[in-house]
């Protein structure tokens, strides 16, 4: 449903700072897969999901939705297709306005007119069931402005704007890297939850190993633009940390111990 193929990009093509940020990329996604991506800094990770997002364009290759052929389709145009969160907690969200109006903006990207600011009395019961299902003490709070939420109760609001129109892809860019863990463990736990009720197709980034091997039925991992290594449904399952040190080793012929960001919990 999601397919990558041999996609490339580099940054500042033919100047002294040339970088290249994907290399031959080929990646395909079936219906209802969670793919957990890891990799160290500047793997090209962002850049992976920022393409697929359309908020770059490759210099090469092809990617399609549903054999949509979505390469060069600006972002506004594959945003009805496309679910992302990211790590800031103030990214995804208009903080100005309340929580029902942002749902409702969520809401509007997925119809062909928007339905602006408005929010009838029959969708606030829809809302307030969504947020109460979600168990995050939201659901009396739909007249909040967004502003003055935690950056937990704003990231478990993003994921719900981003999955409850059923997106056909959704991203996930290391969105519980900012909060503290007791948060993090709550918002992964959402995450498993939401993906699962939907039967979402899912990429997430994550420096997390252990959050990497516990959400999702693939992994992959990715160093300097490459995917250096893809664990299928079966494989993941028995994979375990130190498995994946080992693999990077393996691929690299060097070691991933000093990378802090990797490790980190
Ligand atoms: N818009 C851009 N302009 C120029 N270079 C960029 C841009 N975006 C990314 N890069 C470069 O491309 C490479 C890959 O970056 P990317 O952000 O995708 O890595 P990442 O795996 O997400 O890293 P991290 O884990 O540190 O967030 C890096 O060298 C980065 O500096």
């Amino acid at each position: 449903m999601l397919n990558l193929k041999q996609i490339e990009k580099t940054f500042y093509k033919g100047t002294p700072d040339e970088k290249r940020a994907i290399d031959n990329v080929s990646l395909t996604l079936e219906e209802g897969d969670f793919v957990t991506v890891i990799g160290s800094n500047g793997a090209g990770k962002s850049t992976l999901l920022n393409l697929i997002a359309g908020v770059l364009f490759p210099d090469q290759g092809l990617m399609a939705v549903d054999d949509l052929n979505m390469t060069y389709l600006p972002e506004h145009k594959r945003s009805k297709w496309i679910g992302r969160v990211f790590q800031d907690p103030m990214a995804g969200t208009a903080p100005h306005m309340t929580i029902e109006e942002n749902l409702a903006l969520a809401l509007g990207r997925t119809k062909k007119r928007g339905l602006g600011r408005g929010v009838s009395s029959s969708r606030k019961k829809e809302f307030k069931k969504l947020l109460q299902d979600m168990n995050v003490n939201l659901h009396d709070r739909l007249t909040t402005q967004v502003g003055l939420l935690s950056g937990g109760e704003r990231q478990a609001l993003s994921l719900l704007m981003a999955t409850f129109t059923e997106p056909r892809i959704l991203l996930l860019d290391e969105h519980t890297a900012a909060l503290d863990p007791a948060r993090a463990e709550h918002i992964t736990s959402i995450t498993r939850d939401v993906v699962d009720q939907h039967q979402l197709t899912t990429l997430m980034v994550t420096h997390d190993m252990e959050q990497a091997l516990s959400l999702g039925n693939r992994l992959i991992m990715m160093d300097e633009g490459k995917i250096i290594f893809h664990a299928d449904a079966e494989e993941k399952k028995k994979l375990t940390v130190a498995d994946l040190l080992e693999a990077f080793q393996k691929a690299r012929g060097k070691s991933l111990a000093d990378d802090k960001t990797l490790l980190q919990k």
